[in-house]
C-alpha cells in the first residue's frame, strides 16, 4: 500500500497552531456536511494544546457542529482525574469546557482512579473495549476510521505515549499501558501502532528546534522502534505540519510546501 505523505511549512509554533485549527475546521465540517457526525483524536503536548487554543479563539470553529463530533484521545498520563499533566484536563480547559460538545461522545482514558486505580493494564483494556464498541459491525480493525488523528512528536521522535525500542512498539492491541516512560509522568496509556494507523488521515503537527532532528530521521526513512513517529500514517492521507524550527534539518528533495 502507498501512503500519501503531505509536508507542509509554517513560520512558527503560533501561526502552525492556528493552521492547524482552521484545517481541522475544515476536514470535521466537510465529514459532517457528508455523514452527519465526524470524529478525532487529540494529542496531548504543547503545540496540540496550543492547537485547541486556537480552535477555541477561532470564529471559523462555528462551522463545526460539537455535538455531533466523537472526541478520542491518542494518550494519556495515568494519573487520577483532573490532574492538571493529564491530556484530557488541558484539552478540557483550552476548548472542550468552552464549546458545546455532547459529553457521551468525548471519550477519555480512564483515570487512575477507582475501578482502575493502580491498575493501568485493566485501564487499557477498557478503552480498547470503547473503541472497539465504537467501530462498525464488518471493519476490519477493532478501532474507529477516525476522520483525523492528530500527534505530537517529542524530541526523540515518540508520538502518543510510544517511545524508542519500548515493547509498546511490537503491541498488536489496540491500547496499552506504558511503564517507565522517558518524559515524565512515567505511567501512561497510549493507542498503538496499528489503531493510529486506523485513522483515515494523521496529521503530524510538530514545532520547535528541539524537534528539528527527529523530523529529519522520520522522513529520512527510520524505522518505527527508532523512531515511532516514523511508523505512523493515515489509511488515505498522513500529513507532517511543522513550523519552520522543526523543518530546518528536512531532509533534501522531500516535496514540501512552505508559507510565509
Ligand atoms: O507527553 C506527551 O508528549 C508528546 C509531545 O509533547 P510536546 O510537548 O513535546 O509537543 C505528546 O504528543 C503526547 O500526547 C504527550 O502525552
Amino acid at each position: 500500500m502507498t501512503h500519501h505523505t503531505s509536508i507542509v511549512i509554517h513560520h512558527d509554533a503560533d501561526a502552525l497552531a492556528e493552521a492547524v485549527a482552521a484545517r481541522l475546521v475544515t476536514k470535521l465540517a466537510e465529514a459532517q456536511d457528508a455523514r452527519g457526525h465526524a470524529s478525532v483524536v487529540l494529542t496531548g503536548g504543547r503545540v496540540g494544546i496550543a492547537t485547541l487554543a486556537a480552535l477555541r479563539h477561532s470564529p471559523a470553529s462555528a462551522a463545526v457542529d460539537w455535538s455531533a463530533l466523537d472526541i478520542w484521545w491518542g494518550d494519556e498520563r495515568f494519573l487520577p482525574p483532573g490532574d492538571p499533566e493529564r491530556n484530557e484536563t488541558q484539552a478540557r480547559e483550552a476548548l472542550l469546557d468552552h464549546v458545546p460538545v455532547d459529553p457521551m461522545r468525548v471519550h477519555p482514558m480512564v483515570a487512575d482512579a477507582d475501578p482502575y486505580t493502580g491498575d493501568p493494564e485493566a485501564a487499557a483494556e477498557q478503552y480498547a473495549a470503547e473503541l472497539a464498541a465504537a467501530t462498525p459491525d464488518g471493519d476490519d480493525t477493532d478501532v474507529p476510521e477516525f476522520d483525523v488523528l492528530l500527534l505530537g512528536v517529542g524530541p526523540d521522535g515518540h508520538v502518543a505515549s510510544l517511545f524508542p525500542e519500548f515493547p509498546a512498539l511490537y503491541d498488536e492491541r489496540s491500547v496499552v499501558a506504558v511503564h517507565g516512560a522517558p518524559k515524565p509522568p512515567p505511567t501512561r496509556l497510549s493507542l498503538t501502532l496499528p489503531a493510529i494507523r486506523a485513522a483515515a488521515e494523521v496529521w503530524l503537527v510538530v514545532a520547535g528546534d528541539d524537534k528539528a532532528p527527529a523530523v529529519q530521521i522520520a522522513l529520512g526513512g527510520a524505522g518505527p522502534v527508532q523512531i515511532p513517529a516514523a511508523g505512523t500514517y493515515g489509511r488515505h492521507a498522513t500529513l507532517w505540519l511543522l513550523d519552520q524550527a522543526a523543518a530546518a534539518e528536512l531532509p533534501p528533495g522531500l516535496n514540501r510546501r512552505a508559507t510565509p
